[in-house]
C-alpha cells in the first residue's frame, strides 16, 4: 500500500522515527532529489490517525520538489512531520532525537520551520546535524522565515490582484485572512500598510485579536471566511480548504495565501476556480519566499539578496498567468509545466558528464 503510493508520484525515501526515551514520533519524506538535496520544514501536528500523518508529508514533500523546482533552486522536495501536540509535547531532548535522524541521511534532507516548530526547535537540531536552516540568527542564519515568506505572498497577491482588477494596488481592497498566524501576521502588516481592509478569523483568539488591535481588522467566525464579501481570499492556515464545499460560497475574484496545498484536487478544484472566473495564485509559488530565504543560507546567508529573489516572485506569477492564458490550462498546470521542465532540463544537463571532487581522477588505479 505505501509503496504503491510511493511509485504512483516516483518518491525516493520515506524514514519513519520512533524514539521512546524523547517521546518522538516523526516522519521523514525525501520526495525528489533531481535538483538538489530535499529542503522543507517539520511540521508538528496532533495527527488523529497515522495514516492522516503520512498522507500530509507524502503531499507536503511533493509540493516542496515543485516549490523548490520554480523557485529556481538548485534543491530538490522534502518534508517532515511530527505526530504530537506542539503546546504538550515539544523538549529539547525531542528535537535532539529528530537532529539526529536528519543527520543520519547524510544531507540528502535538509529541514527547517514549518507550522508550530520554530527558530529555537531548529536550534535544537543543530545541536546534532548541520543540515537545518532558519536557526538563530546568532549562528550566522536567517531566522524565522515567516516574514520573507509574507513578504513572497504580498509581492504574488498584487501581482495576482494586478490580473483580476486590472490593478496591482491593494489599497482599498478587501482581503479576508485566514488564520493569523506567524505568517499572515506580517502579510497583514503588508496589507494594512498599503491602505487594504483586513477580515480575519483564527481558532485561536489571541491571533485575531492581535491582528484587530494592531491593523485595525474586522474578525469573522471560522465558517464564514469563506463567504464574506471580500475581493481576495488568503489561506493562510492548513491545506485542502478548496474544496466542493467552499468554493461555491467565494464571492472573492482572486485567491493568494500562504497555505501550502490548497486546491482539494489539483484537477478537479482549479477547474472550479477557473469556471467562476476567480483568479488563483498557485500556492506553492506565492509562498516560496520562506524556503528562497533559508535556502540562501547554504550561500552564506545575505538578506539583500534573498529579498531581491523574493521579491521576483511578482515576475513569476506574471510567468505563470502568460502560460495559463497561451495554453488556456489553470494557472495550477502552468506553475506545474514551469516546474517540470525545470526538473527535465536539469536532468538532462547534469546527463553530460563533468569532474567533480567525487570522481577525482586517480592515477596509477
Ligand atoms: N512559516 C513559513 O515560512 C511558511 C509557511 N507556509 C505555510 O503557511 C501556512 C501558515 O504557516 P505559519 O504562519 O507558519 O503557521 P502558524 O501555525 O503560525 O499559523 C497558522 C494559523 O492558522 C490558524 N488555524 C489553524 N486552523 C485553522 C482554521 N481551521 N481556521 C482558521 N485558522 C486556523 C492557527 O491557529 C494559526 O494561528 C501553513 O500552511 C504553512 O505550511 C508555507 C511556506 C513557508
Ligand atoms: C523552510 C520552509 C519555509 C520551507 C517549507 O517547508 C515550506 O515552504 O513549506
Amino acid at each position: 500500500m505505501i509503496f504503491e503510493r510511493m511509485e504512483k508520484n516516483d518518491y525516493e525515501q520515506l524514514v519513519f522515527c520512533q524514539d521512546n526515551a524523547s517521546g518522538l514520533k516523526a516522519i521523514i519524506c525525501v520526495h525528489d532529489t533531481t535538483l538538489g538535496p530535499a529542503l522543507g520544514g517539520v511540521r508538528m501536528w496532533d495527527y488523529a490517525t497515522e495514516e492522516e500523518a503520512v498522507d500530509d508529508v507524502l503531499r507536503l514533500a511533493r509540493g516542496m520538489t515543485y516549490k523548490n523546482a520554480a523557485a529556481g533552486l538548485n534543491l530538490g522536495g522534502g518534508k517532515t512531520v511530527i505526530i504530537g501536540d506542539a503546546s504538550k509535547d515539544k523538549s529539547e531532548a525531542f528535537f535532539r532525537s529528530l537532529g539526529r535522524y536528519v543527520n543520519s541521511l547524510g544531507g540528502r534532507y535538509i529541514t527547517a520551520e514549518d507550522v508550530n516548530t520554530t527558530e529555537q526547535d531548529m536550534d535544537y537540531i543543530y545541536q546534532e546535524t548541520p543540515f537545518v536552516c532558519g536557526v538563530s540568527e546568532s549562528y550566522g542564519s536567517s531566522g524565522n522565515p515567516s516574514p520573507k515568506t509574507a513578504y513572497g505572498v504580498y509581492m504574488a497577491m498584487k501581482r495576482t490582484a494586478g490580473e483580476a482588477f486590472g490593478s496591482d494596488s491593494l489599497e482599498g481592497r478587501k482581503v479576508a485572512v485566514q488564520g493569523v498566524g506567524n505568517v499572515a501576521y506580517h502579510l497583514c502588516r503588508y496589507l494594512h500598510e498599503e491602505g487594504a481592509h483586513l477580515i480575519v478569523t483564527d481558532i485561536n483568539q489571541a491571533s485575531v485579536d492581535r491582528a484587530v488591535n494592531d491593523f485595525g481588522a474586522e474578525s469573522v467566525a471560522i465558517e464564514d471566511i469563506y463567504s464574506v464579501d471580500a475581493d481576495i481570499f488568503a489561506p493562510c492556515a492548513l491545506g485542502g480548504i478548496l474544496n466542493d464545499e467552499t468554493i461555491p460560497a467565494l464571492k472573492v475574484k482572486a485567491i493568494c495565501g500562504s497555505a501550502n496545498n490548497q486546491l482539494k484536487d489539483d484537477d478537479v478544484h482549479s477547474r472550479m476556480l477557473d469556471e467562476r472566473n476567480i483568479v488563483y495564485a498557485p500556492d506553492y509559488v506565492a509562498n516560496s519566499g520562506g524556503v528562497i530565504n533559508v535556502a540562501d543560507e547554504l550561500e552564506g546567508y545575505n538578506s539583500e539578496r534573498a529579498t531581491k529573489k523574493i521579491k521576483d516572485i511578482y515576475y513569476q506569477m506574471d510567468k505563470i498567468f502568460t502560460i495559463s492564458k497561451e495554453k488556456n490550462i489553470s494557472t495550477t498546470e502552468a506553475a506545474n509545466h514551469m516546474a517540470e521542465d525545470r526538473i527535465n532540463q536539469m536532468m538532462r544537463v547534469k546527463s553530460t558528464f563533468s569532474l567533480n571532487e567525487k570522481n577525482q581522477f586517480r592515477r596509477g588505479i
